[in-house]
């Protein structure tokens, strides 16, 4: 098993009883960053699931859609939005608004795996890895604990965050 592998299947593992707590302490640990425009993403599976923030009134929230081309674009959206399934199987908003890079203020980047030195890896599509190049805001990967490696091997288009928070510590 390669290490993704290795992550989704300690991920999996996790029940979605779990999932859900250790969510709610990941986002308690987010909460003092929060502010303005802040890209979050849908969850699915067993990712952290922020969607809450979707309800959060101080904030305004915008999620990816993907296009054919291994490339994304995030759109305003809010708890009326109606959304439909991407062919990934998670949840992307119908007739939302497109939104700048250049005004979001921070984006929360979900992770398959994660190292001390805050290295991330995603899927292996490079989505998040071709948005991120070009963007000037905060970036905050979220995971959970078990997904941590001591050791993430590093290559030219990675983007690193600036934060990665878990359920148990910030890197
Ligand atoms: N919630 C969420 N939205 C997101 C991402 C993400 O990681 N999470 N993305 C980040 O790039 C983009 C979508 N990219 C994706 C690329 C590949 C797979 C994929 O191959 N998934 C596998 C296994 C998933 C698992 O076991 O957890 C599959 O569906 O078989 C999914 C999403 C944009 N939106
Ligand atoms: N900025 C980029 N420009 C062109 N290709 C890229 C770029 N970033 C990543 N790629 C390509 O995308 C593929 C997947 O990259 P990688 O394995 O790092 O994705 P990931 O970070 O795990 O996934 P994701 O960002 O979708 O969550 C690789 O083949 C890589 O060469």
């Amino acid at each position: 098993m390669d290490k993704r592998e290795i992550a989704y299947t300690k991920r999996n593992a996790l029940s979605m009883k779990e999932v859900q707590i250790k969510s709610e302490t990941i986002l308690k640990n987010l909460e003092p960053y929060l502010k303005g425009i802040v890209g979050i993403y849908m969850a699915y599976g067993h990712e952290v699931d922020i969607t809450k923030l979707l309800k959060q009134a101080d904030i305004t929230c915008c999620v990816p859609v993907c296009d054919g081309d291994y490339q994304m674009s995030f759109y305003l959206v809010d708890e009326n939005t109606v959304f439909k399934k991407s062919h990934y199987g998670i949840l992307e908003p119908v007739n939302a608004k497109i939104i700048d890079k250049n005004e979001i203020d921070m984006i929360i980047v979900p992770m398959v795996a994660f190292d001390a030195q805050r290295h991330r890896m995603g899927h292996g599509k490079g989505y998040y890895d071709r948005y991120l190049k070009d963007y000037q805001g905060m970036k905050i990967g979220v995971a959970f604990e078990c997904q941590k490696f001591p050791q993430l091997d590093v290559y030219p288009h990675d983007i690193p965050m600036d934060l990665i928070i878990s359920e148990d510590a910030k890197y």
